[in-house]
């Protein structure tokens, strides 16, 4: 990473004046570190690190600090019990599993364990005995084939960065764990086709595309941890998705294994292909309900290096709405990010946040808009935003602003936006709705659950305002169950109404598997039910998420 002068000068967008806008240190996360000791995980910020970050950073990261603070509710809220059909592991099970993987394969261990039952927020917790590491498709084959004879529930776990409980067990599910499985298979830089298996970190195939000219097309918070095949199987979104769109259009072809063993080869690398029923993308999306993703083939985009981000401060919510209207229109094809946080967002931040200071510190604005322009051309892509910020000044839009004047700066912009699940996780417990609501409509939802909730809970709101999807963040300092009520069913029956999706990009997992009915029709639902049942008959796969068990059983 370039070295940065410790002092930043920014570009003040406001008329008259200059920000005071003055750090004295670059703007890291504090949590970070590396070398020494226990390092403090966190998936979600950290964005332009290489480290790769294993599970063993969580526990480091929550023993003594917040878990006191934190209820699990899984499989309790959901009022669930372990499907009878299912078994119960046993030591021949295990010898199976070490005779195909190997000793070190087969965790039982319960330290690891006791990270991979939980979830990043501590809400969902499992009590599996078993971690299984498969190194190759074959295994995997081999794992899934013995399960289903066996009846084994099984849950597939990426780096475990989910927010909806897909990803981890609800009972004693074994969980099959595919971070060994992380190699390159092939990247063809004429097409910018970028074959890999499914462990592969997100991260380190940026890193791995940067040296060849591309990027991925998806950029989360938790880049850092997440593997490629649980952005697919969940279908994550991110702050790309304006430019690039989703992973719909831009995995071109998967491999996967099906609970019976059978592997599907759909590792496809073409741009074009039409030969009947798209079937891979059924697992796009299905959380690992209906296979195992094993590789994954995914269309990358040239990397360009002219990138401008300003953070700007909007009155109100309409003028953060017509100011991404404007900006489609005269940026338009150089957008590549579009953010909005509000003023209880950048107040959680500064609060419990390490090491973040408001970049427009003079005030608390209602709004705040993160606008990242990507393009070739470094003199007139900036001299475009910049034209296009003074027009938005001129016009009402936006009442202060900064622009990055370098890396370090881009850097610390981002990490207030990337900051916001760790800052709410440190405050106490949240209660997370991840929707997708037409972009007029949106912040109608969070005033409202503010006059709800009154005094009893922070209502917090941001998002990417670019794809139309709030990230709704209710914060308590501990967990209560009155507040809850509050907040559901009426947070999925106001989406609802207003023909939003209860899931943007972080899918339904154990959270939302019940509410489901809210954003699909009971036909839908029964259709896929039937092709869950007709390629998972024993309902194996992460059991309980995504469906109702009402529909399966
Ligand atoms: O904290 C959340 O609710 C959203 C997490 C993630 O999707 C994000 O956009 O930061
Ligand atoms: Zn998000």
């Amino acid at each position: 990473m370039e070295k940065l002068a410790p002092i930043l000068q920014t570009i003040v967008v406001a008329k008259n004046r200059r920000s005071s806008l003055e750090f004295d240190e670059p703007s890291r996360s504090s949590d970070f570190c590396s070398g020494t000791g226990i390092c403090r995980f966190n998936p979600y910020i950290e964005r332009r690190s290489r480290t790769v970050w294993t599970c063993w950073y969580l526990r480091g990261y929550y023993i003594g600090k917040s878990l006191v603070q934190r209820k699990y509710y899984g499989s309790v809220a959901s009022g669930l019990q372990k499907n009878p059909t299912f078994a119960t592991l046993n030591l021949d099970d295990v010898n199976y599993f070490k005779g195909i993987l190997g000793e070190k394969n087969v965790i039982q261990d319960e330290d690891r364990l006791a990270t991979a039952n939980v979830d990043w927020m501590h809400k969902y917790k499992g009590s599996s005995k078993l971690l299984l590491r498969p190194t190759c498709t074959e295994e995997v084959s081999q794992i899934l084939k013995y399960c289903n004879s066996r009846r084994l529930a099984v849950v597939p776990q990426g780096g475990n960065t989910g927010l909806v409980g897909g990803s981890v067990p609800v009972f004693d599910e074994v969980i099959v764990n595919l971070g060994s499985m992380d190699k390159i298979i092939s990247f063809d830089k004429v097409s910018g086709i970028l074959v890999c298996e499914a462990g592969s970190i997100l991260e380190n195939l940026d890193a791995f595309l940067a040296n060849e000219g591309f990027i991925m097309p998806l950029d989360l918070g938790a880049k850092g941890s997440c593997h490629i095949g649980g952005n697919v199987s969940t279908n994550a979104g991110g702050l790309r998705m304006i430019r690039y769109g989703s992973l719909h259009g831009n995995v071109l072809g998967l491999e996967a294994v099906l609970a019976n063993g059978t592997v599907l080869d759909m590792l496809g690398t073409l741009r074009k292909d039409n030969t009947g029923y798209d079937l891979k993308q059924l697992f796009i999306g299905s959380e690992g309900s209906l296979g195992i993703i094993t590789k994954v083939s995914i269309l990358t985009p040239s990397r360009l290096f002219s990138t401008n981000l300003a953070f700007l401060a909007c009155n109100d919510f309409f003028s953060c709405q017509k100011l991404l209207l404007e900006a489609k229109r005269k940026l338009g094809e150089v957008l590549s990010a579009f953010e909005f946080l509000d003023s209880q967002s950048m107040e959680m931040v500064l609060a419990h946040l390490d090491g973040t200071r408001n970049p427009l510190p003079s005030s608390l604005y209602h709004f705040y808009v993160l606008i990242e322009t990507t393009g070739s051309d470094p003199s007139y892509d900036r001299e475009k935003l910049e034209a296009f910020l003074l027009q938005s000044m001129e016009g009402g839009l936006i009442c202060d602003g900064a622009v990055a004047q370098d890396t370090n700066q881009s850097s610390s912009f981002w990490h207030i936006r990337e900051g916001l699940p760790e800052a709410l996780s440190k405050a106490g417990t949240v209660y997370k709705y991840d929707l997708s609501l037409p972009v007029e409509k949106m912040y109608g939802l969070v005033e409202e659950m503010r006059l709800r909730l009154g005094q009893s809970a922070k209502v917090v709101g941001y998002g990417h305002l670019g794809d139309g999807n709030l990230h709704l963040n209710i914060s308590t300092p501990e967990y209560d169950d009155s507040v809850l009520r509050k907040i559901e069913p009426f947070v999925y029956e106001w989406t609802s109404k207003h023909k939003g999706s209860i899931s943007a990009e972080h899918g339904l997992g154990l959270m939302k598997a019940n509410e489901i009915h809210y954003s699909k029709s009971p036909e839908t639902v029964q259709l896929m039910a039937s092709i869950k049942k007709l390629l998972d008959p024993n309902c194996i796969l992460n059991p309980y998420k995504v469906l109702p068990q009402s529909v399966l059983h």
